[in-house]
């Protein structure tokens, strides 16, 4: 590929990554899976009023605030979603979403059905959505002790409700179960690789196909 042709396919724009599922499906395992495979890619950090689980890092898994500061931030428009789940607050920061779409990069982000609605009616051009759906529901609530990062109390009403998210498996565009985790990322690629593709994405053709017919 010619160099000129290298800097022009640069100017895409990014795309909004989404990936939803009952709790335990395995969402964050394939996030941090595709991010490792993408260093081009951000991840969207958000903010929630639930308490770090051990291990949880703040900044890196989660911004954990208070309610106030939850409040504060949703007065101040600083999310670009915001949603209840599990008797908690969960919400994606504006700010740093927009400076990676603004550099072209793409933003996965681990939200509920209700955060990817609401991403839709904003952005609906750029968005993707894909659903991640356990294999069974034993082999869910196992994960889900397995992880072993929740009370019993937790994992029962995470159980609970991964009937009523999963309900909301047709409003995406891809839905992957995920039985053998390499397999699932594989699908997942695909997804990412196609969807980078689409022509309207790729600004850049425009001005290559004029000047491809113009003979420059
Ligand atoms: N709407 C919305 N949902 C979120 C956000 N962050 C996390 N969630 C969802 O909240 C739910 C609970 O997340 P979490 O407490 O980390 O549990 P986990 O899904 O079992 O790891 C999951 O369905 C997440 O996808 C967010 O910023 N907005
Ligand atoms: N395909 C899989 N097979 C077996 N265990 C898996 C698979 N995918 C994820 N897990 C495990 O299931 C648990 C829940 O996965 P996690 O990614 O935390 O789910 P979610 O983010 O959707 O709540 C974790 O312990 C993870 O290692």
């Amino acid at each position: 590929m010619s160099e000129t042709l290298r800097t022009i396919k640069q100017s895409r724009r990014g795309l909004m990554i989404v990936l939803s599922s009952p709790s335990g499906a395995g969402k964050t395992t394939l996030t941090r899976k595709l991010l490792a495979e993408h260093p081009d890619m951000t991840m969207s950090v958000s903010g929630t009023t639930r308490a770090p689980r051990p291990g949880e890092r703040d900044g890196v898994d989660y911004y954990f605030l208070t309610k106030n500061q939850f409040s504060d931030m949703i007065n101040e428009d600083e999310f670009l979603e915001h949603a209840k789940v599990f008797d908690n607050f969960y919400g994606t920061p504006r700010g740093p979403v927009e400076t990676a779409l603004g550099e072209g990069k793409d933003v996965v982000f681990d939200i509920d059905w209700q955060g990817a609605q609401q991403l839709a009616e904003a952005a609906a051009d750029d968005l993707v959505k894909i659903f991640i759906l356990p294999p069974n529901m034993r082999e869910l609530e196992s994960r889900l002790k397995t992880r072993a990062q929740d009370s019993d109390s937790v994992i029962a009403k995470r159980m609970s409700k991964s009937e009523a998210e999963i309900s909301h498996w047709a409003e995406y565009d891809y839905v992957i179960v995920n039985e053998d985790v390499e397999t699932a990322l594989a699908e997942l690629r695909m997804i990412v690789a196609a969807e980078r593709m689409r022509r309207r994405r790729q600004l850049w053709l425009s001005g290559f196909v004029k000047s491809l017919i113009s003979g420059a």
